[in-house]
């Protein structure tokens, strides 16, 4: 299934945050939303996983306006890894992913074995099964968020929503989500502010600046200096990842784009 964004607007109090967004994210392949801080990303994200309503516009699921679906049948088709991963439940990590299953329940149905299968499944494939029987609340930061991407997965949806996920990630867990979302090869929708691995697993991206999508590709053709240097106000080189091949997007950590060239300091290495 796939996601059509359609002239997209979104406000909160009247100010508008998403200006006429247009996006596509493809059936099987994992797109990807970059940008600012405060450029739109969470709030176009909120709209698709139905947490806010457009002003205007449409987001349109395999061509079904999405709003027009009743919740549970939603919820069977879109599963989503908000920001707000607060949710102080009272609840053990079981019954947190279990959550998932509910599009599918009628109402006071207990689990069932399927269920159950589900749910362990989707807890191995974060790696948290030993964390079963413990409270939601007494978790890490990290560690919640890999069960509340165990509760998308146990969801079964067809397009998966995952505002930010490896942030709170070590660096070990970084790397296997985003190789769990290579290998599932459903419809993903993700924003990154990580715009290497951004650029090592989506298939597209798309630019968001100001609420508008400034520039949308294969990650190559987007990622450049120019785009790096006015969007994110930074000075970078792209080149070739030696081991994977992907572009690499080395970062100048010492100055901003246009920013005054440091004095050099006794740790600057001077190659001889
Ligand atoms: N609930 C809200 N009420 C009012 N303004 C909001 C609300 N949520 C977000 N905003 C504003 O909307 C704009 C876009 O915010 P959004 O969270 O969508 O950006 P983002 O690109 O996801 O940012 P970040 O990278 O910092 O997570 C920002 O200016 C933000 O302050």
């Amino acid at each position: 299934m796939r996601i059509d964004i359609e002239d997209l607007h979104v406000a909160y109090a009247g100010r508008t945050v998403v200006a006429g967004a247009r996006l596509i994210a493809a059936d099987g392949e994992i797109t990807g939303l970059v940008g600012p801080n405060g450029s739109g990303k969470s709030t176009l994200l909120r709209t698709v996983y139905r947490h806010l309503t457009p002003h205007a516009g449409r987001v349109l699921l395999s061509g079904t306006d999405l709003r027009r679906l009743a919740p549970a049948q939603a919820a069977r088709h879109v599963a989503a890894l908000p920001q707000e991963r607060g949710g102080d439940f009272e609840l053990s990590v079981h019954e947190v992913v279990a959550m998932g299953r509910t599009p599918y329940k009628r109402a006071f149905a207990g689990e069932d074995a399927t269920d159950r299968e589900i749910v362990a499944r989707a807890l191995a494939d974060v790696g948290m099964t030993h964390h079963t029987g413990r409270r939601f609340s007494e978790l890490s930061g990290g560690e919640r968020q890999r069960v509340l991407l165990a509760r998308a997965f146990a969801q079964q949806p067809d397009v998966l929503v995952l505002d930010e996920p490896t942030n709170h990630l070590d660096i070990r867990h970084q790397v296997e989500l985003l190789a769990l979302l290579r290998a599932a090869r459903r419809t993903t929708l993700v924003s990154l502010h990580d715009l290497n691995a951004a650029a090592s697993v989506c298939d597209r991206l798309h630019v968001l600046h100001d609420g508008r999508v400034i520039a949308s590709g294969p990650p190559r053709q987007v990622l450049r200096p120019d785009l790096l240097a006015e969007v994110f106000g930074v000075r970078a080189t792209v080149v070739d990842h030696p081991l994977t091949g992907d572009p690499l997007i080395a970062f100048d950590h010492r100055r901003p784009a246009g920013g005054p060239v440091p004095e050099p300091g006794p740790r600057d290495h001077v190659p001889t």
